[in-house]
Order: structure tokens, then C-alpha cells, then sequence
């Protein structure tokens, strides 16, 4: 077996290694790119965790498309608070436009179900959302999330863009802790 990672006072075994990432995000892009194909998407890219999975991901779409990038949070350390943050830097028009909102994770939902309002609000033309990754049984809203890219059971994980405090978005494979 690999050996474990440690960040902080925690440790992580290899989880998801990057060449399923990639294929994965290939997958994605592909479809949205074929659903998207008339519709020049804007993608919303929510920081700081998003911003590897969106820079591949706007590398394999093969459809012209924009991209802008926003900031919310909800997390401390390992726990959701629960809390809906309003939309920060936001500088595009986005009335009219078809938006995907690109994450890297979607956990208990929170940050997604308090989102999509706000962008409703603001006129969209349509609204999807893209997740590298998704935890299913974490989930505490009626969301549908049209383009996740992996399922991933409960466990905390950090990597390709997700943290542990501040530390390992910059790992290329996802790891969970141990
Ligand atoms: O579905 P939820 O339970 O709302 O969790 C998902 C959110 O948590 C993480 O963001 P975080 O607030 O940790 O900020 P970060 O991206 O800057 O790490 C992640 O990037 C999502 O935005
Ligand atoms: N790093 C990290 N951030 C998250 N935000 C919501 N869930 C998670 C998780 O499993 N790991």
C-alpha cells in the first residue's frame, strides 16, 4: 500500500489518483459541451476550492463558453456551519445567460441550494451545476446537480483544489483521511 499523507495532525491515503480524475473530467466536459452547444455557457466557478477542476475543465470544452469566478464560504475546518454566504465578486452580467456554477465539491448542499437562488434572482436564463465531486449521502437539500463527476461515500478529502485548513489543493490525486 501507498503510504499515507499527512497534513496538519491528520493523515490520508491515496483516495482517487489523478488519471480518473482527468478521464472523469473528460466525461464531463463532453457532455456539457453537447448539451451547451448553441448556448455559449458562462461558467461560475465558486473559489476557492473549484479552481483546478475548472481550469481542466475549460480545457477539454470543445464549445465556445466564458468563464468568471466568485467567492463564498461555509466551511471551518472539517464542518459545515451551515450558513448561506452572499455571492462576492460577481462583475459579469449574467441576466439572460446560461449559467453552470462549477464546484469541487458538493457536500451537504448548503453552499449549492443557497446559491441557486441568488443567481434565479438575478435573471439567468438557465442554471446547472458542475461537481468534480459529490457525496450523495452527505446531502441535506433536493438538489439535482446534472454533471458530477465522481460519487464519493462521507469521508472528508482533500486535494485537486480541496483543502484540510488551508493546506493540499495543490495534491494532484484525491486523498481521504484516514
Ligand atoms: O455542499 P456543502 O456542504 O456546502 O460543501 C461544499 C462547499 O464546501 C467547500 O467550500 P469551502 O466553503 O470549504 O471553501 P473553499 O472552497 O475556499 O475551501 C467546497 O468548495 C464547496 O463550495
Ligand atoms: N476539503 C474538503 N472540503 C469540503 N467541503 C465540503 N466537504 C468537503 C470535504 O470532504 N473536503
Amino acid at each position: 500500500m501507498l503510504q499515507p499523507i499527512t497534513i496538519h495532525d491528520k493523515q490520508f491515503s491515496l483516495y482517487i489518483p489523478e488519471r480518473r480524475i482527468q478521464h472523469s473530467v473528460e466525461v464531463v466536459a463532453a457532455r456539457i459541451s453537447h448539451d451547451y452547444r448553441c448556448k455559449q455557457p458562462l461558467f461560475l466557478a465558486v473559489l476557492n476550492g473549484s479552481f483546478m477542476f475548472a481550469s481542466d475543465l475549460m480545457k477539454e470544452m470543445s464549445i465556445p463558453c466564458e468563464i468568471s469566478f466568485i467567492k463564498l464560504s461555509s466551511y471551518a475546518d472539517m464542518k459545515s456551519t451551515g450558513k448561506v454566504k452572499e455571492i462576492m465578486g460577481l462583475n459579469q452580467e449574467i441576466e439572460g445567460r446560461h449559467v453552470v456554477i462549477v464546484e469541487d465539491i458538493v457536500d451537504t448542499g448548503n453552499t449549492i441550494a443557497g446559491l441557486l437562488p441568488q443567481l434565479r434572482e438575478k435573471g439567468v436564463a438557465s442554471v446547472e451545476v458542475a461537481t468534480m465531486l459529490i457525496k450523495p449521502e452527505c446531502l441535506e437539500h433536493n438538489l439535482s446537480i446534472k454533471y458530477p463527476a465522481i460519487s464519493v461515500p462521507g469521508e472528508f478529502v482533500v486535494g485537486y483544489g480541496l483543502d484540510y485548513n488551508g493546506l493540499g489543493r495543490n495534491l494532484r490525486d484525491i486523498y481521504k483521511v484516514m
